[in-house]
């Protein structure tokens, strides 16, 4: 026996009549869709970042939910809720019956967190990302800990520099000049001293965000072999997030002008290099940004519109011309993503569900622009 809906319906039926709801009569039929309109495409990736078991308080595979309903895992906010609230809020509007213009499309991908280079990276690149023909889409944006919302609309560039130093090597007793360790030092000195800039620039300005400086921070140290042995190389790897508004070309002669002014047989390489960064315009002349900020001003949301600090999969988007939000609707939630112990509240989860059903419908019902052929 094939199972009831709620009222003890046959599912069939349940279907034929959402059928006969829809108003497809004749002279003016509506279809419910419009496919030559451009599409909403709602991006996920599915990696997370590694944990340290020790320092969890529960197995962050287990999904954990504590008796106040704080659900522990990773990716609990990095980035699995997105991911589900998309597929329940799509899941709540088909249920509901609900036909919009635009076709909604979902994306679940790989390898963010190692940059993206097999993931969306790749995959914009194909046909069949083209024949998704999205105008617009949404992306994993960050909790905030207050009432409010944070939206990025941009993000920095992640560089990611080695700087290798070459030098004279000997033995670890001696005053052997032009070392390798002196001239890293002197590289050091002036990319911590920049970063003690930015730093300053970002505490004395409170109109300023985080995203909105360049960060560096010197994440490895490598080289030597023995304590009495002076080595002919050693190597600074940094990890530099570039503000969007950062001209490139001199921020690479001013890399180029620390390691040179170190002395001879400095070098630098890139491990990851994004060199171009987006804004997604955040006033009523983007459509987007007007139906989805429309949007939560009639939930009562109150946005902060930031530029993300990190990297997400939306500077792929929007560097082949998709517009992007980075959302992921948590607030009063503290920022755990990549720490220990990562968790989301049940309800903030549940909330965001409803959220993205407001939204969603709201997107997908932005009547047709200029662009859309
Ligand atoms: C530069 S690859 C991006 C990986 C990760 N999302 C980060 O921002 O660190
Ligand atoms: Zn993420
Ligand atoms: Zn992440």
């Amino acid at each position: 026996m094939t199972s009831k809906g709620p009222e003890g319906e046959h599912p069939s039926v349940t279907l034929f009549r959402k059928y006969l709801r829809i108003r497809t009569v004749q002279p003016k039929p509506d279809y419910g869709s419009n496919p030559t309109l451009s599409s909403i495409l709602l991006n996920s990736h599915m990696d997370v970042v590694p944990v340290f078991k020790e320092h969890w308080s529960h197995d962050p595979f287990e999904a954990f939910k504590d008796s106040e309903g704080y659900i522990y895992a990773r990716g609990a906010q990095d980035m699995k809720c997105v991911s589900i609230q998309y597929l329940e809020a799509v899941r709540r509007l088909k249920g509901e019956g609900h036909h919009f213009p635009r076709t909604i499309h979902m994306t679940f991908v790989p390898d963010e967190e190692v940059g993206g280079h097999q993931g969306m990276e790749l995959f914009v690149q194909q046909p069949e990302f083209q024949a998704l023909r999205a105008g617009f889409a949404l992306d994993e944006g960050l909790a905030n800990p207050t009432d409010a919302f944070t939206v990025f609309y941009s993000e920095r560039s992640p560089w990611w520099v080695r700087v290798t130093s070459t030098g004279r090597p000997g033995h670890g007793s001696r005053f052997i000049e032009d070392t390798a360790a002196e001239k890293l030092h002197k590289v050091v000195t002036s990319i911590l001293t920049f970063r003690e800039k930015e730093r300053q620039r970002l505490q004395s300005n409170p109109h300023l965000k985080e995203g909105a400086v360049t960060s560096v921070n010197l994440t490895k140290l490598e080289g030597g072999v023995a304590y009495n042995v002076v080595p002919a190389t050693m190597s600074a790897s940094f990890d530099f997030r570039v503000a969007p508004d950062v001209d490139l070309k001199a921020f690479e002669e001013q890399l180029q002008g620390w390691c040179q002014a170190a002395g001879e047989g400095v070098t630098f390489e890139f491990a990851q290099k994004w060199t171009k960064p987006r804004v997604t315009p955040t006033d009523d002349s983007n459509p987007w940004w007007k139906a989805f900020s429309r949007a939560c001003k009639d939930m009562n949301l109150t946005l902060e519109p930031e530029i993300f600090p990190a990297a997400t999969d939306s500077r792929y988007l929007r560097a082949v011309g998709v517009p992007a939000l980075g959302f992921s609707p948590m607030n009063r939630t503290p920022v755990l993503l990549h720490d220990h112990d990562e968790r989301l509240h049940e309800a903030v989860f549940l909330r965001g569900v409803d959220i993205y059903t407001r939204l969603l419908s709201a997107l997908a019902s932005v009547p047709t622009l200029p662009g859309d052929s």
